[in-house]
């Protein structure tokens, strides 16, 4: 941490349930010099990893569906999201927690991911970093149903589509978690996933 604008950070804990809501209360320097005391306050539910699972021959995306209470609770009728397999990182590194997530939530068993981006979020106010992989799957891969971990109330639906599907529905708006969305995006920008149909 290091910014010479920032001092005196005093930090209090508003909730340590599940994940940690903290309150900062911190002086900041303006542009004219002068120093003023800002209050704000930071979700921490850990870093995280997400996958794009594509496959070129076949043209397809495997996707997840579940569903999501903060989103249940703003806009989203029946609170169901379609999502890219992802997880907290739980003390592993990105990659060892995403070939995790992609075996307990879809049932693929990769050994290989690459990182292609990693974003913030929500940076006014949730800590979480999360980085983002693609992995090219094959039907071989499958060797159990996923839908979560069996410890974990996750009930997760597996979704494999075309690729043209899944772009479709980020267009008409029944994709809309932005971390699918980002790297549906990238897989077109960067060409991942040619249009044979
Ligand atoms: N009991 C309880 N369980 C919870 C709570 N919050 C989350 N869980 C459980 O904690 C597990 C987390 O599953 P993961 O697969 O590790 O994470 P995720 O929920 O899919 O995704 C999270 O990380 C993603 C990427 O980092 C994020 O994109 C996503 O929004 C979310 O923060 C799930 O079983 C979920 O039901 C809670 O308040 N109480
Ligand atoms: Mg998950």
């Amino acid at each position: 941490m290091e910014n010479s604008r920032i001092k005196n950070i005093k930090h209090e804990i508003l909730s340590d349930n599940w994940y940690t809501l903290n309150k900062y209360t911190f002086e900041y320097q303006k542009f004219d010099g002068s120093w003023e005391v800002q209050k704000r306050e930071s979700y921490d539910c850990g870093d995280g990893a997400a996958v794009l699972l594509y496959n070129t021959q076949k043209g397809t995306v495997v996707l997840t569906r579940q569903f999501r209470m903060p989103t249940y609770v703003n806009d989203n009728t029946d609170g169901m999201m379609v999502e890219v397999c992802a997880g907290v990182l739980d003390g592993l590194t990105p990659k060892e927690c995403i070939l995790k997530e992609i075996l307990e939530e879809t049932g693929y068993q990769l050994t290989e991911v690459e990182q292609v981006l990693v974003t913030y979020m929500c940076p006014g106010s949730v800590t979480q970093k999360l980085y983002l992989f693609i992995g090219e799957y094959q039907d071989a891969m499958k060797v159990d149903a996923g839908g979560g971990a069996d410890d974990e109330t996750e009930n997760i639906e597996v979704l494999e589509m075309r690729f043209e599907k899944a772009l479709q529905m980020m267009a008409t708006g029944e994709i809309r978690d932005a971390k699918t969305v980002m790297l549906l995006q990238y897989a077109q920008i960067n060409k991942l996933i040619g249009f044979n149909s």
